[in-house]
């Protein structure tokens, strides 16, 4: 009775019996998240479809994981750098890209999203997928805030849907959170699993609640470092340095906001704000406005709360 109760739960259906084992995967995105995952999926052996809305965003990516592969080879490959350029060149085979989506979700285990933290984009994109994607494709979101059940609704395939949330960056952060909804099927959280441990992650379970675990703990903290400086109380160097100096982080939370994104933070801000009005933590800060309305969105662009170079 308690299995039956359990395959309920989790919206066990005829379509999703089996057990997928993840070896073709395509991610939608490929900006700082996407880049990442697809050079982690790529390192071990997946083959992967990175899809972006341009060449020229395509190419960037394509540098930007080559860049990354660099650095890690450089430790893993420290005594044998030949076999380090070969360790590069085959992980760059496993990746092709394309601004066609139908095409690259074809012959696809795994459809995973990382394009702009927007609901109605992200809905009109999976909306899309599920009638291009194989019967059998699992998809995921990689949204840092938004309800896992808001984006799959958009969809037919309930069951084969969930949430896989990477840490930033990619390549280095160790964490992964599976997000199951009331209607994700056992088989599909459990083939997202052990997809992160093939990925060399550590993935921890968690429910579709606001911030999952991570950002449900960490987005107060980084709000009210903004507001302490706005309010005069310390500069943003000195909250830096406090943070890191007397609690180990290892950035500041303006040094990290600049790294995540400031156009990212605000969406999940403005969307946060829009499902909890009266709540004053998500109340708007008049700084945050300004630099995404000046383009300073953070390192990405060379200016955030800092200037880089
Ligand atoms: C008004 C309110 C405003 C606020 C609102 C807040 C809203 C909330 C927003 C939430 C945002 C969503 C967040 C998201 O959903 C979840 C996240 O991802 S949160 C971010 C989590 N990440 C971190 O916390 C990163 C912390 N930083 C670090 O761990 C390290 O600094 C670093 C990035 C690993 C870099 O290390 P450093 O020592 O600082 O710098 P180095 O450059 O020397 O690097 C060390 C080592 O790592 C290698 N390396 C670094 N980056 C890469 C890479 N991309 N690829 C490959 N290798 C990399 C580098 O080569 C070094 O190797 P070594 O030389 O030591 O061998
Ligand atoms: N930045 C972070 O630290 C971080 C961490 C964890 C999760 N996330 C989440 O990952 C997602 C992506 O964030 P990011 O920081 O990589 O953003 P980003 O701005 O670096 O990249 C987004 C990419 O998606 C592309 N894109 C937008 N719409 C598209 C579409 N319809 N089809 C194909 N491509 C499209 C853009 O051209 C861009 O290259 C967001 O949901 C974000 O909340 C971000």
């Amino acid at each position: 009775m308690a299995f039956f109760a359990h395959q309920i739960r989790r919206g066990f259906s005829s379509s999703a019996v089996r057990n997928v084992v993840i070896k073709q995967v395509t991610i939608i995105g490929g900006g700082q998240m996407g880049a990442g995952i697809a050079q982690v999926a790529a390192s071990t052996g997946h083959s992967v479809n990175l899809v972006d809305t341009s060449d020229d965003i395509l190419k960037k990516s394509i540098k930007t994981i080559e860049g990354s592969l660099k650095r890690v080879v450089k430790k893993k490959f420290a005594d044998k750098p030949e076999a380090g350029e070969e360790f590069i060149q085959k992980v760059l085979k496993n990746v092709s890209t394309s601004t066609d989506v139908g095409s690259a979700v074809q012959g696809s285990d795994l459809v995973l999203e990382a394009i702009v933290e927007n609901l109605k984009i992200k809905q009109d994109l999976f909306s899309r997928l599920d009638k291009l994607a194989p019967a059998h494709t699992i998809f995921a979101s990689n949204t840092s805030s938004l309800p896992i059940s808001d984006i799959s609704s958009a969809t037919n395939r309930l069951d084969r849907f969930g949430g896989l949330h990477f840490f930033n960056p990619v390549p280095m952060m160790k964490l992964v959170e599976v997000i199951g909804t009331s209607t994700t099927s056992q088989e599909t959280f459990d083939s997202l699993l052990n997809f992160s441990k093939v990925l060399g992650k550590t993935p921890v379970s968690c429910k579709d609640t606001p911030g999952f675990i991570v950002n449900r703990l960490f987005v107060p903290y980084l709000y009210e470092a903004v507001r302490l400086y706005e309010r005069g109380h310390g500069s943003k160097e000195d909250i830096d340095i406090a943070m890191k100096l007397g609690v180990g982080y290892p950035m500041g939370p303006f040094e990290l906001s600049d790294y995540i994104g400031l156009d990212t933070i605000k969406f999940i801000m403005d969307g946060w704000r829009e499902m909890d009005p009266d709540n004053t933590l998500f109340a708007p800060s008049e700084l945050m406005d300004k630099l995404v309305a000046e383009g300073k969105l953070g390192k990405k662009t060379g200016e955030g709360f800092y200037k880089y170079k």
